[in-house]
C-alpha cells in the first residue's frame, strides 16, 4: 500500500475513494480500522471512521489508530480527508486530528485545503467559497451537527491547533509546485507549521499535489487527492465491476439544501420520519415491511427545514435527536437488507456511518461514480451502497444511483 488515508466519515472516505480510483489508485474503502494486512494488490487504503462529531479525544484515539494500521501497511504518505465544508466546531476535529497525526509522523508542514472545485468548493485568500456563496452563508451554518459561520478557515483552525495558521495564497500557487514548496518552506520557518492552502481550479490542486510528493501528511477534502496518484509508480490494474440488480431502497438523514431538493424530487413512494415518532419508539421494522412493499424504489427521510430541526433539537437535545435517528435508520437498513434488498441508497454522512456500521462490511469495493463524489460501492456479494455525502448530488440522484448500481463497468 502506497497512500494512506483517514476519513472522517464514510460518505466522505467514499467521495476520496473515487477521486483516487478515477487518478488509475486500485483503492479500498475499509470499514474502520481492520483486525488483519490488506490485500497488498491495494494501493490506496482509505479507513473511514464515523469520528467527525464525537468527542475530541475519540476522535484522536481512533485516528492515530488508523495511522498506525496504514503505516503497517506500508504506507509513506497519508491523507486525513474531511469535509469539503470543513466541518468541524472550535474545539474540533479537524484541528486536533491533524495535530496528532503530525506528531506521530513528524510532519513540519502540514496543509489544509478543502477545495473542491468540481462541486463547487473553492478557497481563495483563505475563505471557503461553495458555489458563488461564503461557507457562512451557503446552508452549511444551519447544519444540524455542525453548522459552519465563518468562511475564513484561518480562523476557524487556529483555535484548534498550537501556533499561528499560515496560509499559501492563490498567485502563489498559480506559479507551480516549486513555488508552493518554497512557500510551505517559508511558513514553517515562520513557525506557522500548519497552513490553510488556496485553491480555486482543478489546476491548482494538481499543482498542489506536484508540491506535496514525499510530504508525509496532508489534509483536505477529496479534491486535494487528485494530484497524488501521478507522485506514484502503479500497477494500472484496473479492476472489472460487476453491476447489481435487484431490490432497490433509498434512506436519508441528511438535512442539507441538496438533499431536501433531491427528497422533493423522488417521484417513487417515500414517508417522512420525524424525531418525535422515532424517539417515541416507532420501530425500524415496521417502516422497513411497508418499504419492502412498494413496487418502485421506496424512500424514507428524515430531512426536514432547518426550523423543524432547530425544534426537534431545543426540545429533545442535539445529541439524542442524532443518537436517535442515526440509530433508527442503521436498523432500517439492517431489516431493508434482510428483506431482500440488493441496492441501498444513504443521504447523509453521519447517517450513512451508522449505516454501514450497522451493515458491517469488512470493505467496500470502489465502482462507477453517480455523480461527481458518490461512487458506487460493493458491500457484499449480492449487496451494493450509495453512500451520498449530504452536499452533493444532482436532484434526480436517486433514481440515477438505482440505474447506476445496475450497470456492468
Ligand atoms: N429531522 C431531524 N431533526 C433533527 N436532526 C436530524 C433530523 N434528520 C436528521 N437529523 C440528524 O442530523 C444529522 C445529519 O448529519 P449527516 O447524516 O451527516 O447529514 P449531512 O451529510 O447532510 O451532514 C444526523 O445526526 C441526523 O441524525
Ligand atoms: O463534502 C465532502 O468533502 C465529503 O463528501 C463529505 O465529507 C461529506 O460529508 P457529509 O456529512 O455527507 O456532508
Amino acid at each position: 500500500m502506497l497512500l494512506g488515508c483517514i476519513g472522517d466519515d464514510f460518505t466522505g472516505s467514499s467521495d476520496l475513494g473515487n477521486t483516487l480510483v478515477k487518478q488509475g489508485m486500485r483503492t479500498v474503502q475499509y470499514v474502520g480500522v481492520p483486525d488483519g494486512p490488506a490485500d497488498p494488490e491495494v494501493e490506496a487504503g482509505v479507513v473511514a471512521l464515523k469520528s467527525r462529531s464525537i468527542p475530541v479525544e475519540e476522535a484522536v484515539a481512533q485516528s492515530l489508530a488508523a495511522l498506525e494500521w496504514l503505516r503497517a501497511q506500508g504506507c509513506t504518505q497519508f491523507l486525513f480527508k474531511y469535509c469539503s465544508t470543513f466541518d468541524s466546531t472550535a474545539q474540533g476535529n479537524i484541528g486536533p486530528v491533524a495535530e496528532a497525526l503530525a506528531d506521530k509522523l513528524g510532519a513540519q508542514s502540514v496543509i489544509f485545503c478543502p477545495a473542491f472545485p468540481t462541486t463547487g468548493r473553492t478557497i481563495y485568500m483563505g475563505h471557503l467559497f461553495v458555489g458563488d456563496r461564503l461557507l457562512s452563508e451557503s446552508g452549511m451554518e444551519n447544519h444540524p451537527l455542525t453548522p459552519m459561520t465563518d468562511p475564513d478557515l484561518r480562523r476557524v483552525l487556529a483555535p484548534q491547533v498550537s501556533g499561528e495558521v499560515g496560509h499559501v495564497a492563490a498567485p502563489t500557487v498559480w506559479e507551480g509546485p516549486d513555488e508552493i514548496r518554497a512557500a510551505l518552506e517559508a511558513e514553517a520557518v515562520a513557525g506557522r507549521r500548519f497552513v490553510i492552502a488556496d485553491a480555486i481550479r482543478d489546476g491548482d490542486l494538481m499543482a498542489w499535489g506536484k508540491a506535496l510528493a514525499g510530504v508525509p501528511l496532508l489534509t483536505g477534502g477529496s479534491g486535494i487527492a487528485m494530484g497524488l496518484p501521478g507522485n506514484f509508480t502503479l500497477s494500472g490494474k484496473a479492476g472489472r465491476w460487476r453491476g447489481q440488480g435487484g431490490p432497490v431502497a433509498a434512506l436519508s438523514g441528511s438535512c442539507s439544501n441538496a438533499t431536501r431538493g433531491q427528497v422533493a424530487a423522488h417521484e417513487g413512494p417515500s414517508r417522512e420520519v420525524t424525531a418525535e415518532q422515532v424517539l417515541g419508539g416507532l420501530a425500524a421494522q415496521e417502516v422497513a415491511d411497508w418499504a419492502l412493499a412498494q413496487d418502485r424504489m421506496p424512500l424514507v427521510y428524515s430531512s426536514a427545514e432547518p426550523d423543524t430541526v432547530r425544534a426537534a433539537q431545543e426540545a429533545h437535545g442535539r445529541e439524542k435527536v442524532a443518537a436517535a435517528l442515526e440509530g433508527f435508520f442503521a436498523q432500517l437498513a439492517k431489516a431493508l437488507v434482510a428483506g431482500g434488498v440488493t441496492r441501498l441508497i444513504s443521504a447523509g454522512g453521519e447517517t450513512s456511518g451508522a449505516v454501514v456500521e450497522a451493515l458491517a462490511p469488512d470493505a467496500l469495493e470502489i465502482g462507477p461514480e453517480i455523480d461527481p463524489g458518490v461512487p458506487v460501492m460493493r458491500a457484499g456479494e449480492d449487496l451494493v451502497l450509495a453512500l451520498k455525502s449530504g452536499n452533493f448530488g444532482a436532484e434526480d440522484f436517486f433514481a440515477k444511483a438505482a440505474r447506476v448500481m445496475e450497470h456492468d463497468a
